[in-house]
């Protein structure tokens, strides 16, 4: 499905949608114990991978007719055997984190996915199994999949590197907690994407689940217990909210509020003080979980994101209709995602006529001395991609076609629905 956007302005009020990180793990946790309801899940394609996953392994689950709970039975920490190939779809986060419970069962799992998805790197994980004495296989030997794991690990120490995914930490920490031995995990690499971390060990602790850094890394002690029967409840997604910021920050005139923004180990979070440095006019309401952003001149500046991978796209729009020069360095593992978001938005932003520099791990954005140009852009089936050439769209001079809009299913569905709600010029 293309979509078209004309340059239009947004205001008024909308809710963030519920974050992807934390519904994966919070549904996944619920699966390692002996089941809970989770409250205000993100309902996507995504999300609904790793549900499908949990009833794979053994357990059930129930979305309420509205999407407001899901309610899981576990399987208590002993994975059953699934009984077919498990489909992880489009989510990274789904195929590495259930990778590692494939690990738990005694016989083998097999774990596929969509042709994005079977490109994306797995090997370290498969690597830190096999450390482990479990079976793990690439079924190309590529380090690619389709998958297959088992082999019953009972934990112990492993050597990883930290700059492919977190991803892989997460599932060994998850993973561990229910072991015979627990899993200490000896970082090789530096780690990127860190605040991912933190967001498991949050939820790892919610369901009374510890898990700790180590100077070397990480450790989660085995023979623990997800802590059964409990609630949980999500928070609003801040990497989906950079997009209605960004929206915000380029035309809302009268303004934009976005609810749902409560403070959490989100490292996405940054995309407030990304704009705020960009000069945008903002204000964050953190007790009250509001943030208000109206229509402001926006200067070029430089923005790490080894933290906040998912914020490359959004920031690359910004600094296009920005003056001067935005640079986004340490960006290297934003080439591993769903497309290798480095090249798609050079490429992108470029046919809608601004000037971007790409190189290994970084980029300059050279801000608009004209103004960006509506043209038909490629959305590459990678919801980030397309829900930031949208929002440059709103600022592009006419009309502006982005291709397989469809995909924004993975992370933030209603999004087409909430920027025209919004007063944005969508057409369908
Ligand atoms: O654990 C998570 O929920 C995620 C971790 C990040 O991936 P990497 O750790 O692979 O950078 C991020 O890009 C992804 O969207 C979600
Ligand atoms: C990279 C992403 O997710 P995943 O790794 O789960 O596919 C994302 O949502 O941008």
């Amino acid at each position: 499905m293309d979509i078209t956007i004309a340059e239009s302005t947004v205001a008024g009020t909308t809710q963030a949608p519920p974050s992807k990180s934390y519904t994966h793990r919070a549904v996944l946790a619920a699966g390692y114990a002996d089941g809970a309801v989770v409250h205000d899940p993100l309902v996507s394609a995504d999300t609904k991978a790793t549900m499908r996953a949990v009833e794979a392994y053994g357990g059930s689950v129930s979305l309420a007719a509205d999407d407001s709970t899901v309610e899981v039975t576990g399987f208590d920490g002993r994975p059953g055997t699934p009984d077919d190939v498990i489909d992880c779809a489009n989510s990274g986060t789904t195929m590495r984190l259930v990778t590692a419970t494939g690990a738990l069962q005694d016989d083998l799992a097999v774990l596929t996915g969509d042709e994005s998805l079977r490109s994306r790197p797995q090997g370290p994980l498969l690597d830190a199994i096999e450390q482990l004495d479990g079976d793990a296989e690439s079924t190309r030997r590529n380090g690619q999949a389709p998958l297959v794991v088992g082999g019953g690990i009972d934990g112990g120490a492993v050597e990883i590197p930290g700059d492919v995914s977190s991803q892989y930490i997460t599932a060994l920490l998850m993973a561990g907690a229910v072991s015979p031995d627990g899993i200490d995990i000896d970082l090789t690499t530096e780690l990127k994407s860190s605040p991912y971390v933190d967001i498991t060990l949050e939820v790892l602790d919610a369901f009374g689940v510890e898990a700790q850094k180590t100077d070397a890394g990480f450790t989660v002690d085995g023979g623990q217990t997800y802590a059964p029967g409990g609630d949980y409840n999500v928070p609003g997604d801040f990497s989906s909210m950079s997009y209605l910021l960004a929206a915000g920050a380029l035309a809302a005139e009268d303004g934009l509020r976005v609810t749902s923004a409560f403070p959490s180990a989100q490292g996405d979070a940054a995309i407030v003080d990304i704009l705020d440095r960009m000069g945008a006019d903002l204000d964050w309401d953190e007790e009250n979980g509001e943030i208000t952003v109206s229509q402001s001149e926006l200067t070029g500046i430089e923005v790490g994101v080894e933290d906040t991978p998912d914020l490359l796209p959004t920031i690359a729009t910004l600094g296009a209709a920005a003056d001067g020069v935005t640079r986004i360095t340490d960006a290297e593992h934003v080439r591993y995602k769903e497309t290798d978001r480095v090249s798609a938005m050079v490429e992108e932003l470029t046919k809608m006529g601004a000037e971007v520099e790409e190189h290994q791990d970084e980029l300059f954005v050279y801000g608009a001395d004209s103004e960006l140009v509506g043209t038909t852009v490629e959305g590459r089936a990678d919801h980030r991609i397309i829900m930031s050439l949208a929002v440059a769209g709103l600022v592009a001079d006419g009309e502006t076609t982005v291709t397989g809009a469809e995909h924004v299913d993975v992370s933030f569905p209603d999004f087409f629905d909430v920027l025209e709600s919004l007063g944005a010029a969508v057409g369908k």
